[in-house]
């Protein structure tokens, strides 16, 4: 039996705030962002147009996002000083590692000065991510210091553009799109609550967002993409695949990209991505990768009734597009920085320090014993 304590673990089905951005899980298995449905804005929109709901709290026009895309494309690049860090950086390095250094210090070197700056510094931070990751992570790899700046008019055509040093396909463009919206924001997840806690005691946007990627890192949040590419490669088959999760399941082992803290039972996300991800197989025309992850998916439901989550499917969908397995996290924080940011104006548009208590379960009241009488 578990011996979880029922209601209090995890402030499980607990409500720590209000929101306008987001509803998970409300009819069950819905997701919405500002009262879009996900599979509307996966089908119909773009990730900038996401990106301006968040922050603004309505799509915009055409000539709203026309010049939002300008100003994003100004801000791409990254200060010097900036690269000079980021070429320090091993390359043996946990990409998660360098999103948060990288932000950390562009956060020294173009301080948010007052609250009235946070947009500018929420839409640095977008515009900038992707050459965060990429310079590092060319520089370590291939000695190569890469032009951060990219005629790709979108972040996801300019991600790929970064890292391949060519312009990716358009499909490969829209899928990169779709899982930008896909990840963008998500209520309370563990992460948006560690940018709104650091938010409520009056911090900076860039102490809020290292905060947020620190938490994004394990491999219960965001870490699972990667967790699950790292398992899938190593099955051999589908047959494989059940055989070994069977033996995973009796040693008590986590499933990463399985399971969700608010969807009973099934992640809207996942039917969306996991539709890419079989496009993707067959355009690649090695389907052995999406067959294996199907076998997954079925057998985790047929044995546990636990569902994919957004991550699972991912892991597939990324591997088909050539993009290394460290650099899946890190793309969830290229996304994720709408919803924290979102977050962070939220909880500073009404803001009361968040501070919760604990039930004490330590020693009773006791006195202090000289050190020289007190024993092992
Ligand atoms: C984008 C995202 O962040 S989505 C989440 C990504 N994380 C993962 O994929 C990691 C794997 N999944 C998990 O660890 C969990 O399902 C979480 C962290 C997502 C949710 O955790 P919880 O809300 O505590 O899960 P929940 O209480 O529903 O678990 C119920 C039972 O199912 C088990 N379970 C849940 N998920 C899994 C899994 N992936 N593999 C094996 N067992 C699981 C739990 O161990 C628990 O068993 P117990 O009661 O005997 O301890
Ligand atoms: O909501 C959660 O707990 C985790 C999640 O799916 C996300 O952050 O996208």
């Amino acid at each position: 039996m578990s011996n979880k304590k029922a209601g209090g673990a995890g402030l499980r089905g607990q409500s720590a705030g209000e929101t306008t951005l987001c509803t998970v899980g409300q009819s069950g298995s819905g997701l919405t962002y500002c009262g879009y449905d996900i599979a509307d804005l996966a089908e119909n929109v773009t990730f900038e147009e996401v990106a301006y709901l968040l922050f603004n709290g309505e799509l915009p026009t055409q000539q709203q996002l026309d010049s939002y895309k300008t100003e994003l494309n100004t801000l791409r690049d990254l200060p010097q000083a900036l690269k000079e860090v980021l070429k320090l950086i091993p390359a043996n390095s946990h990409p998660m590692d360098v999103m948060r250094t990288g932000c950390s210090f562009l956060g020294n070197l173009e301080p948010e000065a007052d609250f009235s700056e946070q947009k500018r510094a929420s839409n640095r931070l977008l515009a900038a991510f992707p050459a965060i990751m990429c310079y590092w992570y060319r520089y370590s790899h291939d000695g190569v210091e890469i032009d951060c700046q990219t005629d790709q008019p979108t972040l996801g055509g300019h991600f790929l553009k970064l890292l391949k040093g060519e312009t990716a396909s358009l499909q490969h463009q829209r899928v990169m799109d779709v899982s930008l919206i896909l990840y963008a924001e998500h209520e309370f997840n563990a992460s948006t609550f560690t940018a709104r806690v650091c938010a409520s005691t009056l911090s900076d946007m860039f102490s809020c967002t290292t905060g947020a990627i620190g938490t994004l890192r394990g491999p219960l949040h965001g870490g699972a993409n990667e967790a699950a590419m790292d398992m899938i490669e190593k099955f051999t088959s589908p047959e494989d695949a059940k055989e070994k999760m069977g033996l995973m399941l009796e040693r008590k082992e986590k499933i990463m990209g399985f399971g969700h803290a608010i969807y009973k039972t099934s992640d809207p996300r996942n039917i969306i991505i996991k539709k890419w991800s079989e496009k993707l197989a067959k355009e690649n025309g090695d389907t052995s990768l999406y067959d294996i992850s199907v076998a997954c998916e079925e057998f985790m439901w047929d044995t546990k009734k636990l569902f994919c989550n957004a991550d699972f499917f991912h892991a597939s969908t990324y591997n088909y597009m050539g993009i290394p397995t460290k650099l899946f996290t890190p793309i969830f924080v290229c996304s994720r920085l709408t919803g924290w940011a979102a977050h962070v104006m939220e909880q500073r548009a009404n803001n009361r320090i968040i501070r919760p208590s604990a039930d004490y379960t330590g020693s009773a009241p006791r006195k202090v014993i000289a050190i020289a009488e007190r024993e092992a």
